[in-house]
């Protein structure tokens, strides 16, 4: 069971992770007219593996960050409303409550995500083909190999560049994810009976888009930070990028992925929430 629901959020991550790569390029790169031209373009260049530079850490831990934020998230909620999952069921814990623990779990999750999703984008926006013996080879050789040059060029906190934006990024809009898989789940379940599976993965996908409209904003301004320091400094701070990126490209910069972002955000999201709720049954 345990495996299944893993490999279930594993091929969600796989099947996910092209049109990730397609919207980090499209937030950080000026080199691409649209979704299209990036797909055309790194399929041409870098064939069918160019979509999958940078899987194997949030492969390996996105078991780890998501323990992390439903971890919090419903001890948090356990603190606030002093009563168990299934007590929650007949009686609705108020939305600020939710919204609390949600916030809370983004910050703490932040710390453990913000290194691999670093580790992620810089891999991602490597757009060398496959290496050739011989041919020109790219500044990192795979994800330790990353991990280990940051470290060496950029000091230990380089691994945490763009965390600040990570975490301004994640806290509200958790907040908001967990408010709106709630709501969806309590409007359409009725009174003191669990949601079924259905009811599950429509919330977590409605939860899902919601939360990554919210993102996309702060979620170009972290990609850019974190791709910031590669070369040059060009950002002095959040703020900074937020300004210098509005002035160059105008208000539709903060745009940029909003489509990918909520078409994949369905699917992910609705098979996290199942494989949550089945935790928790298990679980007692
Ligand atoms: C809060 N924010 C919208 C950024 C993320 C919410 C869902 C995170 C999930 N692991 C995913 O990859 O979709």
């Amino acid at each position: 069971m345990k495996e299944g629901r893993n490999t279930a959020g594993a091929l969600g991550l796989v099947l996910g992770h092209p049109f990730d790569t397609v919207k980090v390029r499209l937030q950080t790169q000026s080199t691409y007219r649209g979704i299209m031209d990036c797909i055309v373009k790194t399929y041409r260049h870098e064939s069918l593996l160019g979509f999958f530079k940078g899987m194997s850490f949030p492969l390996v831990s996105i078991a780890v960050v998501n323990s992390v934020l439903f971890g919090v998230y419903s001890n948090v909620l356990l603190a606030l409303t002093a009563m168990s999952h299934q007590e929650r069921r007949t009686q609705l814990p108020s939305y600020t409550h939710v919204f609390i623990a949600g916030c809370t779990g983004g910050v703490i999750q932040t710390f453990f995500l913000a290194p691999f999703d670093l580790i992620k984008v810089r891999l991602q926006n490597q757009t060398e083909p496959r290496v050739q013996p011989g041919g020109p080879q790219p500044r990192y050789r795979g994800p330790v190999h990353c991990a280990a040059t940051i470290f060496r060029e950029e000091g230990p906190r380089g691994l945490f560049r763009g965390a600040w934006a990570l975490m301004l990024r994640d806290t509200p809009t958790l907040g908001l994810y967990f408010v709106t898989y709630e709501g969806f789940c309590h409007q359409n379940t009725p009174h003191g009976q669990n949601p079924s599976s259905a009811t599950v993965l429509v919330a977590g996908g409605f939860a899902g888009i919601a939360s990554w409209v919210a993102a996309t904003p702060l979620d170009v301004i972290k990609s850019r930070m974190q791709m910031d320091g590669l070369r040059r400094r060009e950002y002095q701070g959040v703020l900074d990028c937020v300004v210098s990126s509005f002035r160059q490209e105008g208000l539709r910069v903060f745009f940029r992925g909003l489509t990918i972002n909520s078409a994949r955000g369905f699917p992910v999201n609705a098979v996290t929430f199942l494989s949550y709720e089945y935790l928790l049954h298990s679980w007692g």
